[in-house]
Order: structure tokens, then sequence, then C-alpha cells
């Protein structure tokens, strides 16, 4: 910034924040603390959740709307879309960075997921910048929040097992099925860290990722029924340009080779969607056959080919299911539409080619997800 120039609005609250110490009065005691923030930048970390609360009272008094972005960091273009439309709508975001133990299987990946907070603090500080200077935005990044268990599970860490005592959030039926019936705490980790969020940053909406379909069915039912007073939005699957592989924290798992392969459960959904959008088929036998012999084409060429070339993976599974209660539906409803999902395990590398990147952490068997919704079709003729 030349010396003469005025700062502009992110230079001054980034100046500010380096300077700014803040006094928190204890009973007669006045203690002096300097605040966190992320690197260049004035967004406040804050690391309790009596910060939170703090931060918080002030827009409640002056009405002003908050968007909670929940995350577990390993910021990606998906998770920067979901603050994007937060920041459009909202006075103030906040973005909670927590990688929630709760919801990890015991054989699951939680020792190693990938924890990359000085990227993601860069990440969200340019964005921060970006949306300041953008016009057509009520809100910017305001804050960041990442607790550790402790601050979270203030009663003790509960466990991770099916029969782990607890004070829990559990919605059923539709945390059952489907990713549910794969990782049998995955939801009721996922729903009580949710509720913990929502009561600690009181937001007027939340953000979420369709990418994890059923997870927005969760916590859309779990609002609904607990009477929680949050707007759910919903924002689209970001996919690569190039090939349309969903965008997701795991991908760094899979290496080159994996990586080219990992497209097969978007493209066996996609063969499912034409159907359904060309009026072709309705019937669940007609559209997930479609997206089964997508897959097992794939499977059986990779197959055939040697162990130092070859991905290889399994398909756990491809649902046809209601949007709201993820149950398996015969027939779509052309008028109400449905879900097109999928998962499928992709297995390590047998055989590595010298040099050969088989991606973070060595390259373990990596589980994905994917869906499409398909629209009411009265929907499609709009486009
Ligand atoms: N490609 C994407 N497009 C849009 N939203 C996404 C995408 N990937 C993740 N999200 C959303 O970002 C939020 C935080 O997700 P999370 O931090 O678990 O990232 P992730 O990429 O889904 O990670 P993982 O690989 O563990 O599934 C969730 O609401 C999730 O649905
Ligand atoms: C919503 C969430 C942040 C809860 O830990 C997580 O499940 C995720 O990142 O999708
Ligand atoms: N985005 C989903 C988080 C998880 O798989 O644990």
């Amino acid at each position: 910034m030349a010396a003469w120039a005025l700062p502009q609005r992110h230079q001054l609250r980034a100046l500010l924040a380096t300077s700014t110490q803040i006094r928190f009065a204890c009973g007669t005691k006045t203690t002096l603390r300097s605040r966190e923030t992320l690197p260049s930048s004035a967004i406040p970390v804050l690391r309790s959740v009596d910060s939170v609360r703090r931060w918080r009272r002030p827009h409640a008094e002056t009405q002003r709307s908050v968007g909670l972005v929940p995350t577990m960091g390993a910021l990606h273009a998906g998770h920067v879309a979901l603050i994007r439309a937060a920041a459009r709508e909202n006075h103030h975001v906040i973005v909670s960075v927590y990688v929630n133990p709760a919801q990890f299987g015991r054989s699951e990946d939680l020792d190693s997921y990938p924890k990359t907070w000085e990227a993601d603090s860069k990440i969200l500080a340019r964005l921060d910048r970006e949306l300041a200077e953008d016009g057509g935005n009520l809100g910017h990044v305001s804050a960041v929040f990442a607790p550790t268990t402790g601050d979270m599970y203030p009663s003790g860490f509960p466990g991770q097992d099916v029969d782990s005592k607890g004070t829990f959030v559990t919605i059923t039926p539709v945390g059952e099925v489907l990713e549910g019936a794969s990782r049998p705490t995955f939801f009721r980790g996922v729903a009580t860290v949710c509720m913990k969020l929502f009561n600690i940053v009181q937001p007027t909406k939340v953000y979420f990722g369709q990418k994890d379909v059923q997870q927005t069915a969760v916590i859309r039912r779990m609002v609904t029924d607990l009477m929680v007073p949050t707007e759910v939005v919903v924002c689209p699957t970001e996919r690569d340009p190039k090939d349309g592989l969903a965008l997701s924290s795991r991908n760094v798992y899979l290496g080159t080779r994996r990586r080219e392969i990992a497209t097969v459960l978007y493209r066996s959904l996609t063969a499912a969607e034409a159907l359904y959008r060309n009026g072709e088929a309705y019937d669940r036998e007609t559209l997930l056959g479609a997206a089964r012999r997508v897959a097992e084409g794939v499977r059986a060429t990779q197959s055939e080919l040697p162990e130092e070339k070859r991905a290889l993976f399994e398909v756990d599974y491809i649902s046809l299911a209601d949007p709201e209660t993820m149950m398996e539906v015969d027939q779509v409803d052309p008028e109400k539409g449905a879900v097109l999902s999928g998962a499928i395990k992709m297995l390590p590398v047998e055989k590595a080619a010298e040099d050969e990147d088989v991606g973070f952490g060595g390259g373990p068997a990596v589980r994905l997800i994917d869906n499409i919704i398909l629209k009411p079709k009265t929907e499609y003729s709009k486009e």
C-alpha cells in the first residue's frame, strides 16, 4: 500500500487486528489477551464456545443475520462455494473447522484425515478479501470456529462405538439406510455435532453441500423435528470441470491412477440420469441397471489389466431413493423426482510403478460417495 493511499476495508481490518488486544474482565481481575486471527487478516479464530457466544451476541442485538458453514477443514472449492452462498445471504459468515471423531467408525480414517490448517487459513483469508471487495455480497467471513474435542464434548468424549453411552442426537430411519448402513455411527455423530454447532452459533441459516445428500436429509429432519430455529440451505455439488469428479477432501488419498478411475461412480449415475431426463425410464430396475452396467464395465476392464496398471474398486451401493426420507423407491414419481446416489470403495493400488503418486497417507482404501438429483420433470423443461 502506498503511504498516501487510503487503506481498503480489508487492509484496515488487518491493521486493526494486528494491533488490537481485547480486555476481558474476570471478576475483579482484568486480563489482557491477544486476539487470534487468521494470518494477514482480521478474521478472528474462535477456539471456545464462550468466545463464539461473545462474538454472536452483538449480531443478535443488531439483528444481523449469521450464516454458518460447518466443515472438517481440508478446504476445497466445494467449501468455498458454500461460503460464497452464505456471504451473499448473510451479514456475517462463520466457518467451523472441526474433525468430529464421533462420526468416524473405529476402523475409519480419523487419524489420517487430512488436516491442512495453514492452507485453509490462506484460502479463507483470500476469500474474505474477495468477498469484501465484491459489492454483491451482504457479508464476508466474519469468524472461524476451530474448537477442540474437549470444548465440543464438555462431559468427556463418549466414544466411537455403536453402544457408546453419551448425549447423542439420533435421526432414524433416514440416518440408518445407505451411508448409515455402511457407517452405523456416522449420522449419529453428524447430527450430534451439528446440533451442538447450531446451539453454539445460533445461525440464521446453515449451509451444506448436496455432495453429502443423505446428510442434508438428516439435518433437515433434525431441524424440523427438534424445532431448531435455522434455515437449511443446500448448495449444488462442485465438480472437477475436467471430468466431473465430485470435489471431496478425501480425494487426496487417491493418487494419479485411482483418481482417473474414481469418476466411475459419477459416470454410472449419469447413465441412469440420462434415461430419466429423456423420458425413457422411470422404474428402478431400468435406471439402476444402466448405472450398474457402467460400473461393471469399468470394473471388468480394470480387472483384466496387470497389477501395476489397474485400479480396482468395489461398489458399496447404488440407490434410487425418495429425496426426503432416503427410502428406496421402485418408480420415480415424475412430479416429485428422486435421488440417485452411490458409494464405491477404491481399493489400494496393488503394485505401484516407480515414482508413482499413490496418494496421501500411502493411498489407503478410499470410500467415495456421489449423487444426482432427479428433479421433477417440469423443472427440466425450464432449463
Ligand atoms: N464438492 C462439493 N460441493 C459442494 N459442497 C461440498 C462438496 N464437498 C463437500 N461439500 C460440503 O462441505 C461441507 C463440509 O464437508 P467436509 O468438510 O466433510 O468436506 P468433504 O469434501 O465432504 O470431505 P470428505 O471427503 O470427508 O467427505 C459439507 O456440507 C459437504 O457436503
Ligand atoms: C457437517 C460436518 C461438518 C459435521 O462434522 C461433516 O459431516 C461434513 O463436513 O460434512
Ligand atoms: N462430508 C462427510 C464427512 C464424513 O464423511 O465424515
